[in-house]
């Protein structure tokens, strides 16, 4: 190998490689000026406290070089291990968490109270960019309660919700503001507005993203990206078309699923590209976003023209409405 690609760590980097590093990002940078990325931290790539802090300084790189990034979080597995502190029970149903009303008082302290004031916390130690805001705050979401299906069979899941209405105002306001807003997805129901839902945090991120007519979703989790056919490494997906994944969206496990249909859904309402990265390596967005090659799994929508009829099976999803 060249001596020219030996290194640790940037700081074994001759200062003509440093400056060759940063001239490569410069036709990305011209490319995402200005442009809106909703990024969907999943619960399961806040692994560790380095991961974290590189993640928030993602973010607000982001911002200083000119984006407007949005932050919608997860927090499954925080969820999870409140849940067994208290001694409640709970279990998933076709990937979403069955949620009883002891349990989405949990839901709603942990995403609200636990997760989103520590990636607000980290976000802010690089100065007073982030504000944390829920589904409820400025009328965000509105969700409408659903079921999963299980074998072909409909269940009951509880307190959750799929996003039917978004207001984006709040989070538009904030961006105006050169704010980082970070999203937590509880979410008022359209059918009863004293009760709130727990709802998929992939789902209400392409719900978000589609109302703010985001130019990316990247969603952040603990793979590559989509493997064919999991988990045979060597079958992971590097692009595909909207319309490709709808046919192999309905054989995707339940961890999967709800990301690729967030990504499905957000590039047929309009979201320029959908992404499923890897959030254990530290700066992945970084390299999806300034770097040639890009990183993870990325969907794109389909070559034919908008009025075209769309011919692969839709999965049955409702679109949500977008107030402007
Ligand atoms: N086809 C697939 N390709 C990649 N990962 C898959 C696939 N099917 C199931 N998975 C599982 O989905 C998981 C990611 O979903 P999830 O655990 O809900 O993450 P997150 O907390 O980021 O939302 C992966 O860790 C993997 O175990
Ligand atoms: C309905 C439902 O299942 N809600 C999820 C909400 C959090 C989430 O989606 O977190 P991740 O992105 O980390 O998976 C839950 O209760 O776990």
């Amino acid at each position: 190998m060249s001596d020219e690609f030996v290194f640790n760590t940037l700081t074994d980097l001759r200062p003509d490689q440093k400056a060759e590093v940063l001239i490569q990002a410069l036709p990305w940078l011209q490319k995402f000026a200005g442009a809106l990325v909703v990024v969907k931290y999943g619960g399961n790539a806040m692994v560790d406290e380095d991961l974290k802090r590189a993640f928030a300084q993602d973010m607000v790189f982001l911002r200083q070089v000119g984006l407007r990034p949005v932050v919608v979080h997860g927090g499954g597995p925080q969820i999870n291990a409140m849940l067994d502190r208290l001694g409640i029970e709970s279990e998933f149903r076709g990937g979403l968490r069955v949620t009883t009303p002891e349990a989405m008082d949990v839901v709603r302290m942990v995403l609200t109270g636990q997760v989103s004031r520590e990636l607000v916390g980290l976000l802010n130690a690089h100065g007073p960019h982030a504000v944390g805001l829920s589904g409820e705050d400025g009328g965000l979401f509105q969700a409408r309660r659903r079921t999963a299906v299980v074998d072909g069979v409909e269940v009951d899941v509880g307190l959750v919700g799929d996003v039917v209405h978004v207001n984006p105002g709040a989070v538009q306001d904030l961006l105006d503001a050169g704010r980082i807003p970070v999203v937590s997805t509880v979410a008022p129901d359209i059918d009863d507005p004293t009760q709130v839902l727990n709802v998929n945090a992939d789902t209400a991120a392409a719900a978000l993203a589609i109302a703010l007519g985001a130019r990316k979703l990247i969603v952040l989790t603990d793979v590559e990206g989509l493997y064919l056919s999991w988990p045979d490494k060597s079958s992971l997906v590097r692009r595909l078309r909207a319309g490709a994944l709808a046919e192999v969206l309905p054989g995707l496990d339940s961890g999967m699923r709800p990301k690729m249909e967030a990504c499905w859904r957000a590039v047929e309402g309009g979201v320029g590209r959908a992404h499923v990265i890897d959030g254990r390596a530290p700066h992945s967005i970084l390299v999806e976003v300034f770097t040639s090659d890009g990183i993870g799994t990325m969907v794109l929508p389909d070559e034919e023209p908008a009025d075209a009829p769309f011919t692969a099976p839709i999965p049955k999803v409702p679109t949500p409405e977008v107030t402007a």
